[in-house]
């Protein structure tokens, strides 16, 4: 009775937006999507919550069709998409007003489900929500997107443009909901969050290269990964993807992440190679796969 999403695709005239989707979320859990820009999220979400219709497949949220039964899940799930879900000459409690009115509800009967999010905001209940910080804004738009108590919540990139400490509240706030029993589907393009999802689906260019648990998801990624710095990170990309023995390499924060495709591969050849290459203060080291990596070898 979660999401069950059965062979969806949806063109935009050539542009293939979703190819053969299929996947299902469980009745409670947190799941998320999780793909770059343009991978197909919105798409997929714009049909989910009815406001689109798909060219193929089937699909049903809280146990409704989303093309028979669209007027049933209206009223049962919330939608906070990435922009503009917010009325920005309304202040902080005429939107929410106006949502909970829409729904034929009082901001009174749900109180409970967003007093924790909602008193972070009351203090500027007056202030119109065009002048709020990014936070506040996401902060408000959850609120909205839960006040009619839907049983499934759709959330599309919602800590995009949010600062870390926010973000991170954000993912707290997203634990306790999904705690009252709410399903959550959630975007995002930050692999980091992807950890903090119950599974989660790698999706790019409208298919879904793989769905699984995080934890999962890291463990089949067989390969040894290095971090690898020289004084010139340009100069030391163009010199790894020269290496004849390379399999991957890509920018990865302050390093680049470099896998060999030798079994017996040995750090200190690579070392030679770029020394030989002019390259200097090179560091090579060990490091722990993330999702990212696991995405990158996905998508290659
Ligand atoms: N109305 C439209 N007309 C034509 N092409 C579209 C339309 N909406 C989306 N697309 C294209 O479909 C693909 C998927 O877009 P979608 O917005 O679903 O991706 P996304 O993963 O949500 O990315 P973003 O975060 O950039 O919105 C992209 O190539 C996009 O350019």
């Amino acid at each position: 009775m979660g999401i069950s999403v059965s062979n969806i695709s949806k063109n935009y005239k050539n542009v293939k937006a979703l190819q053969n989707i299929s996947f299902n979320v469980k009745e409670g859990e947190l799941f998320g999507l999780i793909g770059p820009d343009g991978a197909g999220k919105t798409t997929l979400f714009r049909i989910l919550t009815t406001l689109l219709i798909a060219n193929e497949g089937k699909a049903t949220v809280a146990g409704f069709d989303v093309v028979e039964d669209y007027k049933k899940i209206r009223n049962s799930v919330g939608y906070m998409p990435g922009k503009f879900s917010l009325y920005q000459d309304l202040t902080v409690e005429e939107n929410l007003n106006f949502f909970a009115t829409i729904f034929g509800t009082t901001i009174e009967e749900n109180y409970d489900l967003i007093k924790e999010i909602y008193v972070q905001i009351e203090p500027f209940k007056n202030r119109r929500a065009g002048k709020l910080s990014g936070g506040m804004k996401q902060k408000l738009a959850l609120c909205c997107a839960l006040i009619h108590k839907p049983r499934v919540l759709f959330l599309d990139e919602p800590t995009t443009g949010v600062d870390p400490v926010s973000r991170k509240e954000f993912w707290q706030m997203l634990k306790r909901i999904q705690q009252k029993g709410i399903t959550i589907l959630v975007s995002t393009p930050y692999m980091d969050e992807a950890a903090l999802c119950d599974r989660i689906a790698l999706i790019q260019d409208g298919k879904i290269l793989q769905i699984d648990t995080p934890q999962a998801i890291v463990k089949h990624y067989l390969k040894q990964i290095y971090n690898v710095r020289a004084h010139n990170t340009y100069q030391l990309i163009k010199a790894l993807k020269a290496y004849q023995y390379n399999h991957s390499v890509y920018p990865f924060g302050e390093y680049v992440h470099y896998t060999d495709r030798r079994i017996d591969f040995n750090p200190k050849d690579l070392f030679q190679y770029l020394e030989l290459n002019n390259l200097s203060h090179i560091d090579i080291k060990k490091t722990e796969v993330t999702i990212e990596d696991a995405f990158m070898e996905l998508a290659k």
